[in-house]
């Protein structure tokens, strides 16, 4: 067993985290929590999502976030900014607001694609074959999610053939990191090691990321599992903020203290103040009214 001595995390709170809010939440509030996270040590941080704002409507200032970050000085340098854009108009609101980074987002199951993104995944492929040619002719780096990695809320099991596909088509496509979501949580270490086996025989592992939901409690242990075969990439959320749409029940994804507590415990560094952090997701869970779902974030903040 080698684990990697590095860990780069990406930081969804912002993205993930707050999409599934039904209340309001301020541009202001999503900014301060934006520049919170980077200040507790976090370089890549997911800000918004170019989406229609009848899907989801708390992504909706989406161009506010990325112009006030890009355009009106609230960026850090060092740090990436990434907006999620599943189509060419999304794309082009997020060029014209100066965005860094860019991710499209297709899934392993054809249930979930449809209702998600109202397309099957051949279409959502033919979609996004535009989108990152023409984010990477502007120089704009393109990430891929696959969706339903470990299960599907519709179609339950998930062939990991299927991921590997949908993953192949978003790198040879131009994406230079796939992004694996176990959408629900269901997924178990075993199954999440020999989804990841199938995936990286096409894909370097050192291209894969692991985009884990904690719905029914595994999220950390299946991080363990795929840590063990070489991920060295991880999507969390601070306060194990989030949930989709269009996953009925699906809880947060991996709450970002708890990776960052996992990780410092087996000597791994991310870069990222756990102290810091937990009083970010301190600050934002109490900011919305929603419980805190890291536990190394309250046992932190109530020393
Ligand atoms: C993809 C579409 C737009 C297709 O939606 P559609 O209805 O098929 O699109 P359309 O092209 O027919 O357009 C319909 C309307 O949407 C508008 N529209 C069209 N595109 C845009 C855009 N980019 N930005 C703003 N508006 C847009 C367009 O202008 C039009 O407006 P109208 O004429 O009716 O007023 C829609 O299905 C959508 O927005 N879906 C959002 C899905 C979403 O955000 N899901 C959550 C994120 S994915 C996720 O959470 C999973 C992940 C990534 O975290 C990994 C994991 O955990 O699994």
């Amino acid at each position: 067993m080698s684990f990697p001595k590095h860990v780069r995390l990406v930081e969804v709170g912002p993205r993930d985290g707050l999409q599934n809010e039904s209340q309001p939440i301020t541009t202001a509030t999503k900014l301060e929590l934006i520049e919170r996270l980077a200040a507790a040590g976090h370089r890549y941080i997911e800000a918004a999502s170019f989406v229609s704002p009848k899907w989801v409507p708390q992504m909706a200032d989406h161009r506010e976030v990325v112009q006030a970050l890009m355009q009106g000085g609230q960026a850090r340098p060092g740090v990436t900014y990434s907006a999620l854009t599943p189509n060419l108009k999304g794309l082009e609101a997020a060029l014209e607001c100066g965005i860094q980074e860019v991710a499209v987002f297709g899934a392993a199951s054809e249930s979930f694609s449809q209702k998600n993104i109202n397309c099957s995944i051949a279409e959502s492929l033919e979609r996004f074959t535009p989108v990152v040619e023409r984010a990477l002719a502007e120089g704009v780096r393109v990430r891929g999610y696959v969706s339903c990695v470990l299960g599907c809320p519709y179609e339950g099991d998930i062939d990991p053939g299927q991921v590997a596909s949908v993953s192949r088509a978003l790198y040879a496509m131009g994406c230079y990191e796939v992004s694996l979501g176990d959408t629900i949580g269901t997924g178990t270490p075993l199954k999440a090691k020999r989804m990841l086996e199938t995936v990286a025989r096409d894909i370097p592992i050192d291209k894969l990321a692991a985009h884990f939901h904690d719905t029914y409690g595994q999220a950390l242990a299946n991080l363990y599992a795929v840590l063990e075969e070489g991920i060295s990439v991880i999507d969390s959320s601070v306060a194990g903020l989030g949930g989709c749409p269009y996953a009925k029940g699906a809880a947060g994804n991996v709450a970002s203290e708890d990776v960052v507590y996992l990780l410092n415990g087996l000597g791994i560094d991310s870069g990222v103040d756990l102290d810091k952090l937990a009083a970010t997701g301190d600050w934002i869970t109490q900011t919305i009214g929603r419980p805190n779902r890291s536990k190394a974030g309250v046992a932190l903040t109530s020393r």
